[in-house]
């Protein structure tokens, strides 16, 4: 593997999305606002942490942070940490910023780093090293100290694993550089292997789940395509400093583009841009228009007065003509590329349309297996003694994609979500796949009328105020929520309701186990206001939506087994 130099600041971050907001490329053109942040009053600093409280900051539970630190405590040992966290030294460590040391690897990470430990410490102490796997060893050069770990580049890897690498899978340039992709030099099957881990260890840490409790967690579901798979990216820039505005050279293309200027994304560990010309894990389509919108953006860089989140999607054509039509008969895709635009996708035989500003999941050839797990989980595992599932809830439901996609299999649909966009998308996407209103409007046949489906604007908790009055035993309710996971409000309302089969789908399974446990440990209501029963976890499987990197979706399935009201050991009742 190629060295990695280090330009950074001392104290970069870790990697994560660009620190101010990035004005979008079709945004009207606004004016700079310089000094809007208020100074302190007078000369007054923030008050300074006693030590006892600047110790005791210990992560957000759940956060990513937090993910870490419990793998972190899996390394050093429980005690050991709980004693470092009283004495108040979790952040005495015992290497400088910018110390090279050798590391060997003991453990793959949560978000897909590596987990070293060094015999050069004065203490026990953990280091966080990206593109290196467990039983190597390698040289790193230390650039953020936390608590009881530190955070460092690769320089080398100096005793690779060959059971585990083999760095002739890597396909793109930037792997190692760019913070995008974790996991290029691995087998496909030791992706998903360790994806799976992710998922052992997220209900493991986070659910408070007994292991008698826990199914066993299935294998995770594979992409079709491992590259050319993603259907959005969004590479960003910064806009020219003043030094580099005093002295524009009107660069037309890549080849007179300054040196400065990066159109790209983060490079690992930090939140400095890097110039990526191709972004191998997206759909032929994006990788084609890529050089095309940086030509744009590098013509009009010295216009740009705040960075700018370009965007590109992969898109059907909204309206389709024999010229669009390749030779195979599928429509040519095209690629969207303003924020306001619209985009067009087939999931197996729905079409959805949504605003390109808005969510979607980002791969497509995944999307008709996750749909059919999800349908077959619902019907074919149901125990045998409980009705047929007849209606549908869609909470958090986007641009529609569960309730349109399993309507066909449900009476009646009802889904709501934060969103205005994503919900006028819904209701649209219901016409398109000719998907009846509900209530069903005045002088319709009911002939032809036997699937009825509605979506309103909202925070998902609100759903359960209409459909009170859906038949909560042949209810399903499908859960999706952004990464912070449900709120209690929202757990209670689930709960309360007691529908007979929940699905919780979720792009991180540590809020979802947590979720999971709180709901596993409530009593589900009955209408005479005493315990009903409570619900189990009948099932956990991972999905790999994308591959190359260390992100796993997570789909749950909880049944109601109603007469359960003590304790949580469901051994016999799944
Ligand atoms: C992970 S996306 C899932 C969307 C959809 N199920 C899909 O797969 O395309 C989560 C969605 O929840 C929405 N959302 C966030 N907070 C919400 C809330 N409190 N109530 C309802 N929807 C919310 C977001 O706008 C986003 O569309």
């Amino acid at each position: 593997m190629a060295e990695i130099s280090t330009t950074r600041e001392p104290s970069s971050p870790p990697s994560g999305p660009p620190a101010a907001k990035k004005a979008r490329l079709d945004d009207p053109p606004k004016v700079d606002v310089q000094g809007d942040a208020a100074p302190p009053p007078g000369n007054a600093k923030p008050p300074k942490k006693s030590k006892k409280q600047k110790f005791k900051d210990l992560p957000e539970a759940c956060s990513s942070e937090d993910v870490l630190w419990q793998e972190i405590k899996d390394i050093l040992g429980a005690e050991y940490v709980d004693t470092a966290v009283k004495e108040g030294t979790v952040r005495k460590s015992p290497f400088e910023q910018r110390q090279e040391l050798e590391v060997e690897v003991v453990a793959m990470s949560s978000s897909g780093t590596a987990l070293a430990t060094s015999s050069s410490a004065s203490r026990p102490w953990v280091v966080v090293v990206p593109f290196c796997v467990p039983g190597e060893t390698a040289r790193v050069r230390v650039y953020n100290n936390s608590r009881l770990h530190s955070v460092a580049d690769l320089i080398e890897v100096i005793t690779p694993n060959p059971t585990i690498r083999d760095d002739s899978l890597v396909e793109c340039k930037y792997f190692g550089t760019c913070g995008g992709c974790q996991y290029q030099m691995l087998s496909y099957e030791k992706q998903l292997e360790l994806k799976r881990d992710v998922v052992v260890k997220a209900y493991t840490k986070f659910s408070d789940i007994p292991s008698s409790s826990m199914p066993p967690i299935e294998s995770t579901m594979p992409s079709p395509l491992q590259y050319n798979y993603r259907t959005k990216i969004t590479p960003h820039f910064n806009a020219p400093n003043k030094t580099q505005r005093s002295n524009p050279d009107n660069p037309q293309n890549d080849t007179d583009k300054p040196s400065w200027f990066n159109i790209g994304f983060n490079r690992v560990g930090t939140q400095k841009v890097i110039d990526i010309e191709d972004c191998p894990i997206s759909t032929p389509v994006i990788r084609a228009a890529l050089p095309a919108v940086r030509a744009n953006a590098i013509a009009n860089l010295y216009t740009y007065k705040k960075g700018v989140s370009l965007i590109l999607r992969d898109s059907l054509p909204l309206s389709t003509t024999n010229a669009d039509i390749a030779e195979n008969g599928e429509p040519k895709h095209i690629c969207v590329t303003n924020h306001r635009g619209r985009v067009r996708e087939r999931v197996g035989p729905n079409l959805f349309e949504y605003p390109a500003s808005s969510f979607f999941q980002n791969n497509n050839c995944v999307m008709p297996s996750l749909v059919s797990y999800v349908r077959e989980r619902i019907f074919d595992s149901a125990p045998s003694d409980t009705p047929t599932p007849t209606h549908l809830v869609d909470t958090y439901c986007g641009a529609g994609l569960f309730a349109i996609s399993l309507a066909s299999s449900f009476k009646i649909v009802a889904g709501i979500e934060l969103s205005v966009e994503s919900i006028q998308a819904a209701s649209i996407n219901a016409k398109l796949n000719s998907l009846p209103p509900f209530p069903r409007p005045v002088g319709t046949s009911k002939d032809n009328v036997n699937r009825m489906i509605t979506f309103q604007p909202g925070d998902a908790t609100q759903i359960f105020s209409v459909v009170s009055k859906f038949p909560a035993s042949e209810t399903v309710v499908v859960i999706d929520p952004p990464r912070k996971g449900c709120d209690e409000p929202f757990i209670e309302q689930l709960v309360g309701f007691g529908a007979q089969t929940v699905v919780y789908v979720s792009c991180n399974v540590h809020t979802q186990a947590r979720d999971v446990g709180m709901i596993l440990r409530r009593d589900v209501g009955g209408k005479d206001g005493k315990a009903k029963g409570k619900y189990v976890l009948e099932s956990v499987r991972g999905f790999d939506l994308f591959p190359q990197t260390a992100h796993v979706e997570s789909v749950a399935v909880l049944r109601l087994v109603e007469g359960q009201t003590e304790g949580m050991d469901v051994d016999s009742a799944v």
